[in-house]
This record gives structure tokens, sequence and C-alpha cells, in this order.
């Protein structure tokens, strides 16, 4: 698949505080590509960087084979995380103006917009005024605002935060469709069950440094291993004799085991001792989600080869 996006080793510090550092990934023609990362890990600066919003102190940003000072940023769509639209103008008078900045034409994009407009359920709201609008409407004219010159790459910075589950599914679908068409995108969401439906790859940040890169699936079958949670009162000393176990978190009478990467699921359970109280067992692989508290709260160690490669 061809790079839309290059960005090789960035780097930016703020009053000699290194933020982010050593930042490469790509992004291709087609695909939905996350970035992820806990709160202040860096993510809105690698974002602010490729937007030319803030220089980086090192590195490079390519964009179809344009380097960082002739990137054509009209080929770009952009949903920044703090949205601002201008107040006091009506929708559709907004939406053709920043299709203007980015040089588009006018009657396709009124075309464009009164299509999205109806369907993120906006019909008739092309004519008020933008202050009119609730948060989450005003969010999704923003989106539509953001794809409306039909961008080669759209960069969408928490685009379901304030969005109802309606909302949100109807947001997922269009970002697939994009994608489809071959819109490369960038994603940064904090809804990891939302990034593992729709992504298909991930660069997750830690303290401005890369912890993982890869395409989703890889990186769950090289790094979400399995966990078994057993309903029943057991002893943490009889627990502890279980083998194979990374992590032991125990909630009243449910126990979660965190099982090392190298388990023989059928293998490991005829390892559980006779005594174990069990009520109710289920084995399952961890979600994206439990590998990112993981990651942030420092309590996994990453399996070798893991996030090394795209
Ligand atoms: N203009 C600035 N001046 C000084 N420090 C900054 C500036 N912008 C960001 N930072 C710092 O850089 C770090 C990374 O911030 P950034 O906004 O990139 O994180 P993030 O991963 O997007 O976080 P969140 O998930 O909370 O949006 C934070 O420690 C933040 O305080």
């Amino acid at each position: 698949m061809t790079n839309v996006l290059t960005v090789k080793n960035l780097g930016k510090s703020f009053k000699l505080k290194q933020i982010i550092k050593n930042i490469s990934f790509d992004v291709r023609k087609g695909e939905i590509m996350a970035i992820l990362g806990p709160n202040g890990a860096g993510k809105s600066t690698t974002i602010r960087t490729i937007m030319g919003i803030m220089y980086p102190d090192e590195g490079s940003i390519e964009f179809n084979g344009h380097a960082e000072n002739e990137i054509p940023r009209q080929k770009i769509g952009y949903l920044p995380e703090e949205r601002g639209l201008y107040k006091n103008v009506k929708v559709m008078d907004m939406i053709l103006y920043l299709a203007d900045l980015k040089d588009y034409p006018k009657k396709k994009a009124k075309e464009r917009a009164l299509s999205y407009l109806a369907k993120f359920g906006l019909e008739g709201k092309d004519k008020v005024s933008v202050e009119e609008l609730s948060k989450g409407m005003g969010q999704k004219v923003q989106f539509i605002a953001s794809i409306i010159h039909e961008p080669e790459l759209l960069i969408l910075d928490e685009p379901f935060s304030g969005l109802d589950p309606v909302s949100q599914e109807t947001f997922k679908q269009e970002i697939r469709e994009l994608a489809n068409n071959g819109t490369a995108i960038l994603l940064s969401s904090h809804q990891m069950n939302v990034v593992e439906e729709l992504c298909d790859r991930l660069y997750m940040i830690h303290r401005g440094e890369k912890v993982i890169y890869g395409a989703m699936e890889d990186v769950k079958n090289e790094y979400a291993n399995f966990k078994c949670t057993i309903k029943g009162q057991n002893p943490i000393t009889l627990l502890e004799t279980i083998p194979n176990v990374l992590r032991i978190e125990q909630n009243g009478d449910v126990t979660v085991l965190y099982l090392t990467q190298d388990v023989i699921v059928p293998l490991w359970l005829r390892k559980l001792p006779e005594q174990l109280t069990v009520q109710e067992l289920s084995i399952d692989k961890i979600s994206l989600h439990e590998i990112f508290i993981d990651i942030a709260t420092d309590q996994h160690q990453l399996p070798e080869g893991v996030g090394s490669h795209a």
C-alpha cells in the first residue's frame, strides 16, 4: 500500500523538557491508523507537528513525496481536539468558507455539505447559526468541514468525544467508508473498543516514545495474552502456586489470572490445583483496552519483538 504520510524520528521539547522523541510511522492510502497513548503522552503534539501548527526540533514529515515545507495542506483534512467554530455564522456559510480556504469548488462543496448534513441527521440546519447547535451537532458540522474538500489524508483528534452512541456509529461508518474510498486516516482516540473495531494499524506512545507499532491483528496475536477468570472463594496462597501467571487480580470472590505468553490453554488448565473452588471459569484473550491499561500503568513487559515493526 502507498504511504501517504511518512513521519521520521520526530522530536519536540517545550522549555527543555522533551515531549516527544523518535516518533516514526507512516499512514497508508485507504487505511485507518490509530495513534494512542495515555493523557499527556504526546499524541496531540505529534498531530500538531504534522499539521505544521508547531515545528519539530528533530525529524521529518513527508506527504505524498512532498517534504515538510512544500506539503499541499489543502489535501489534508483535520479535526482538532479543541473544537472551535465561528459562532455567528450560518452552518452552510462556515462549511463553504472552509472549503474555499482549501481551494475546493463552491458548487461541489454545497452539494456535499447538504448530503452530509442529511446523512448526520442535520437536514435543514444549513441555514441555522452555529451557536444554535448542540455540542454533538457542532461536532458533526466540524467533521463535515474537515472532509468537505475530499482530503487524501484525514487527521481526526478524538472524533468520538461527546457523541451519543448512535452518532458514534454514524461517525464510525463514515470513517470506514472514507478509508474504503482511499482516504488515509490518522485517528486519535481513548475509546479502545472503537479503535479495536475500526483501525487497521496502531502506533502507541507512552511518555513521548513509541511502545507499540503494528497491525491490529498482529498486536493482538503477539501481545494479547490469555486471562483466566475464576469465580469462587480462593486464598491468594493457593492462587500463587498456579504456574505461568504474570499477575493476579482479586475482587471479592472473582479472580483474574493474567497468563504468560507461552501458555497452551488445554495443558495449562490441567495444571490447576484440585483444591481450587470453581463456580465459573472462563478463558479470554485480553483486549486492547487492557493492553493499554497495562502499558499506561507500567504493569506489562512487552514480549520480544513486539513494537518493533509495522
Ligand atoms: N504548548 C505547550 N507548552 C508546554 N508544554 C506543552 C505544550 N503542549 C503540550 N505540552 C505538554 O506536552 C505533553 C504532551 O501533551 P499532548 O497534548 O501532546 O498529549 P496527548 O497525548 O495529546 O494527551 P491527551 O490524551 O490528554 O490529549 C504534556 O505533558 C503537555 O503538558
